[in-house]
């Protein structure tokens, strides 16, 4: 989400950093020790249950609390997006940039955007961006950054990761020639690494609980490793990532990267990660695929997706993502997202006196005894697949006898999915949605549509049931 930045006024001076005084310096230090400790566990030899790891969680984002108190007077340099437009705007023309019929808005909730400046027939060019005005893997390693990058094994690995210290190395420079673009961006972002533990635990019930825990770990691993390389290595004391480099400004850059990042076509090789300035304020509308990448011109070609009329906002199809990747990757949710879908994950329990039969039932179908189901919205929530799983999954020993028979198991079918531990019904969802704001909106908005697609799959699964 573009929030606005907590901006300092036109003209105000970048002085640099704060710089901590020792002792702070060496308590901080000793937490990060800690985070990178714990966040680099080897795993117990049995899979951590959800409590152990919503446990190990809580440890971890206190850690993280207690770094960012200490951190707390290293800001980054703040500006008012709303000024830096016509500086960005000269920018891109410099750049080679070029843009028709659309200029910068703000769209509140969805942040900044394009709206549109004239009526647009769908398949006019609207963007178009050369490969010289993106921040991309290749112009991370030419960075000052370069040296660490090729020798890094996760930032040689990672594009996404090296194109996050990029984006925050060029952002604390202000030498920088990337300076009018980053500028612009938001200056904080609706991704879970930005949620209190409270806000996490709203999501209760969705699959998307376990992944943001994850990906609160993961980022506070890369954190903590990224701090001691910059606060040991020599080279690293002359540049100006360093004195910024705090937990709050990574998660900065990481969602940076998240929510606008796309991969460009790179001669003979498999591509690579870029941001596309301009063409990364459209925002997303359901409609079709209307962004291509020239490769003989190398540059990125926008077309409008449908007609427009003056004053619309201009949207861009995102692609097929279902609610909880939206969520996670670009901190906002769809009502009524025609590529949604929940992952529900079933398996048959060790402990079912029936344990052997089943598994060898399923395997006799091609179907695994455990694993993830995706379920859609709509009159077909349940693929064959799944639905001869949960049949079996429910048998009882008189319908494994005989279960070749017909229909039985689907009474217990719809029972298994009604297990799901969210702690409000769809109902108290809807009516307490209008009165959210925030994250507690876009978290609201989740588990809405999720119980909507476990409602579609009830009524299914009961049409099934013997009359
Ligand atoms: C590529 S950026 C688009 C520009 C962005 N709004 C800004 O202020 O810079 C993607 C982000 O825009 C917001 N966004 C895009 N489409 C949206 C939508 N349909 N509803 C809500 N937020 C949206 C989300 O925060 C997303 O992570």
């Amino acid at each position: 989400m573009g929030k606005k930045r907590n901006a300092k006024k036109s003209g105000s001076k970048v002085t640099g950093p704060v710089k901590l005084l020792p002792q702070t310096r060496t308590e901080l230090s000793a937490l990060v020790d800690e985070v990178f400790k714990r966040c680099t566990k080897v795993p117990s030899a049995t899979a951590p249950n959800a409590a152990q790891e919503w446990t190990e969680y809580t440890e971890i984002f206190q850690l993280i609390q207690n770094i960012r108190n200490l951190e707390k007077d290293v800001l980054l340099p703040a500006y008012s997006r709303e000024e830096q437009i016509p500086t960005f705007m000269s920018w891109l023309k410099e750049k080679g940039v070029k843009i028709s019929g659309v200029e910068i808005g703000d769209f509140g909730m969805q942040g900044f955007g394009l709206k549109t400046t004239e009526d647009l027939q769908q398949g006019v060019e609207v963007i178009n961006v050369p490969l010289e005005a993106m921040m991309t893997e290749d112009t991370a390693r030419k960075s000052y950054l370069g040296p660490l990058i090729e020798r890094d094994p996760i930032l040689q690995h990672m594009g996404n990761v090296s194109l996050a210290l990029h984006v925050l190395g060029e952002y604390v420079n202000p030498q920088s020639p990337w300076q009018p673009y980053l500028r612009i961006l938001p200056a904080s972002y609706s991704t879970t690494l930005y949620f209190s533990q409270e806000e996490v635990l709203g999501l209760k019930g969705s699959p998307a609980l376990e992944e943001a825990v994850r990906q609160f770990r993961n980022i506070a691993r890369q954190y903590s490793y990224f701090y001691r390389i910059l606060h040991s290595l020599p080279e690293a004391r002359s540049w100006p990532i360093k004195d910024y480099f705090t937990f709050d400004a990574y998660r900065w850059a990481v969602s940076t990267i998240m929510t606008r990042q796309n991969r460009v076509p790179t001669k003979g090789a498999s591509g690579q990660l870029a941001l596309i300035p301009a063409w990364d304020m459209c925002n997303h509308e359901q409609g079709i695929y209307s962004t291509d990448y020239d490769e003989e011109k190398n540059c990125c070609v926008c077309l409008a997706q449908k007609d427009f009329k003056k004053g619309d906002q201009f949207t861009i199809y995102y692609g097929k993502r279902h609610n909880v990747e939206l969520f996670l990757h670009n901190g906002f949710v769809e009502i009524g997202n025609e590529n949604d879908s929940l992952a529900i994950k079933l398996g048959v329990s060790k402990n079912d006196p029936l344990h052997d039969e089943k598994v060898a039932l399923l395997t006799s179908l091609g179907l695994p005894s455990s694993g993830s189901f995706m379920l859609i919205p709509g009159l077909h929530p349940i693929s064959p697949g799944l639905l001869a799983f949960t049949r079996i999954f429910c048998m009882d020993k008189g319908s494994l006898d005989k279960w070749k028979d017909d229909g039985e198991g689907q009474g217990s079918a719809t029972r298994g999915l009604r297990f799901r531990a969210y702690p409000t019904t769809l109902e108290e969802d809807q009516a307490a949605l209008p009165t959210l704001k925030g994250n507690e909106a876009i978290v609201r908005s989740l588990l809405m549509c999720e119980k909507m697609i476990l409602k579609d799959a009830m009524t299914y699964l009961s049409s099934l049931l013997p009359k």
